[in-house]
C-alpha cells in the first residue's frame, strides 16, 4: 500500500485572472485511493485547477482542505513545504535532465524529505524496477515511455500521498500512454489520490472520478 493522506476537499474557490474568472468551485471532496481525471477543453481551467489543488497558486477566495489543512490561508512557504512533504507532479513533458542516468534523476528531489541517502537510493532503484525503466547511462537514450515513467518514479521518491499529473500521456504514443495510464491506475488502487488533467481516452476509462470542466466549472459529463 502507499500513503493514504486525509483526501482533498475544496470550498468555495474562486480563482480569475485579469477580471475573468479561471475557476469556480462550490464544493468537491476527492477521496485518498482515486484516480481523478479532469477533462474539459483548452482553457477551461484545468491547469489553474491542478495549480489551486496542489497549492502552487492561492486562490482569490474559498478554501482548500487537506485534513485539518486550508491550503489557501498558508503562506507561499508552508504550502510550499506541505507539497515537499505531500505532493508528486508528472508533467506532460518529462523535465528530465537527460545527461543523467534515470537513477540519478529519480535522486534529484533527494534531500528534501525524510528518508535517508541510502533509504531514497533503494527506492529509487525499486520505483525504477517496477515501471520497468532499463539502467541506461543517459536519461536521452530511453524512449519516450521510459522517460514519462522516469518522470512518475522520481515524483514517488517522498512517497507522497497524492500526485499531480498535468498532461501525463499528451507527448506519448498510444501503447506508451497506456502503460502510464496503467501506472497511474494502479498508484491510486494503493491508497494514493491521483489528480490528473487530460484528453486522453485510455487514461480518461481508467477514472474513478471524471470531472469536466467547461469556463472554470464542473459541469455534466465530457
Ligand atoms: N497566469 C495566467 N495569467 C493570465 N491568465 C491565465 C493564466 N493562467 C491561466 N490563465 C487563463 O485562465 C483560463 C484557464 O487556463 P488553464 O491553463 O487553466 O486552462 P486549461 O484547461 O489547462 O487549458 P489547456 O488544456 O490549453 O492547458 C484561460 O482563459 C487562460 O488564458
Amino acid at each position: 500500500m502507499g500513503p493514504q493522506g486525509p483526501g482533498l476537499r475544496v470550498l468555495g474557490l474562486r480563482h480569475g485572472f485579469d477580471g475573468g474568472m479561471a475557476i469556480e468551485l462550490g464544493e468537491l471532496s476527492l477521496s485518498p485511493g482515486a484516480l481523478v481525471v479532469l477533462t474539459g477543453a483548452s482553457g477551461s481551467g484545468k491547469s489553474t485547477l491542478l495549480y489551486l489543488l496542489s497549492g502552487l497558486i492561492a486562490p482569490q477566495a474559498g478554501q482548500v482542505l487537506w485534513g485539518g489543512t486550508d491550503l489557501a490561508r498558508l503562506s507561499e512557504r508552508a504550502r510550499d513545504r506541505w507539497r515537499r512533504q505531500n505532493a508528486g507532479f508528472v508533467f506532460q513533458d518529462f523535465h528530465l535532465l537527460t545527461e543523467l542516468s534515470p537513477l540519478q534523476n529519480v535522486l534529484i528531489p533527494a534531500g528534501f524529505g525524510r528518508f535517508s541517502a541510502r533509504a531514497l537510493r533503494g527506492r529509487a532503484e525499486t520505483l525504477l524496477a517496477r515501471f520497468g525503466v532499463p539502467a541506461r547511462p543517459r536519461a536521452a537514450v530511453l524512449s519516450r515511455g521510459e522517460q514519462q515513467r522516469t518522470a512518475l518514479a522520481r515524483a514517488l521518491l517522498g512517497d507522497p500521498a497524492i500526485l499531480f499529473a498535468d498532461e501525463p500521456t499528451a507527448s506519448l504514443d498510444a501503447g506508451a500512454g497506456r502503460e502510464v495510464a496503467d501506472c497511474l491506475h494502479q498508484l491510486a488502487g494503493e491508497g494514493r489520490l491521483i489528480i490528473a488533467a487530460s484528453h486522453d481516452p485510455a487514461l480518461i476509462a481508467r477514472a474513478d472520478l471524471r470531472l469536466h470542466l467547461a469556463h472554470g466549472r464542473i459541469g455534466g459529463a465530457p
